[in-house]
């Protein structure tokens, strides 16, 4: 039972679709996302404004190597988890990692009326997600199988999931 590691930018579907995909598969489910807000006793956005985001990475580094060695797990990471190549190393250790892939305009669309992304507060939001996706295309390209969700709803992609991870013979 590898775990199953969702990867992919802010919006692409990572939370929504690994809840889903978890209870379909039976495994339990981690967001490190709300794993961090837990832990911390803050809302991401108030990590990255007290702290700023070192100390946020540090705590994505943290329970990595927490969670790296447990098995039978769907994780949605964070968006910006793979850019530490020390966690997708540990990571991969159990894991299974899938991408999931989105157009900026999807991820415009899918992030626009959430004010809980730091990263993505600035004025021109289609610019700013252009930008990234550009300077993290070699860290979501760690992903043994990438799933394009622009025209998918979240069941499609966990069918599409699911049927990879069979035909490989991950799962039954
Ligand atoms: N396939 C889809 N079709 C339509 N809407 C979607 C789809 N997947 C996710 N959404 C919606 O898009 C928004 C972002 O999804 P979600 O929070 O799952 O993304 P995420 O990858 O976990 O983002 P983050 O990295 O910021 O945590 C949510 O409002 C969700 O309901
Ligand atoms: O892409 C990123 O760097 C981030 C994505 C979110 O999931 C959060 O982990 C945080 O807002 C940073
Ligand atoms: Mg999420």
């Amino acid at each position: 039972m590898k775990n199953i590691v969702l990867i992919g930018f802010m919006g692409s579907g990572k939370s929504t679709i690994g809840n889903r995909l978890a209870r379909r598969l039976r495994y339990q489910f981690v967001d490190t996302d709300y794993e961090i807000e837990q832990v911390t006793d803050l809302t991401v956005a108030q990590i990255f404004a007290k702290y700023g985001v070192k100390r946020f990475r540090g705590e994505e580094a943290l329970l990595v190597s927490k969670l790296a060695d447990r098995k039978g797990l769907v994780i949605a990471t964070g968006g910006g988890l793979v850019i530490k190549p020390e966690n997708v190393e540990q990571l991969k250790k159990n894991g299974i990692l899938i991408g999931l892939e989105a157009s900026p305009e999807t991820i415009c669309k899918r992030v626009r009326n959430k004010r809980t992304r730091p990263l993505l507060a600035r004025r021109n939001l289609q610019e700013t997600v252009e930008r990234m996706l550009e300077e993290r295309k070699d860290a979501y390209s760690v992903a043994e199988f990438t799933v394009n969700v622009d025209r998918l709803a979240p069941d499609q992609a966990v069918d599409i999931i699911i049927e990879y991870l069979k035909r490989r013979q991950y799962i039954l």
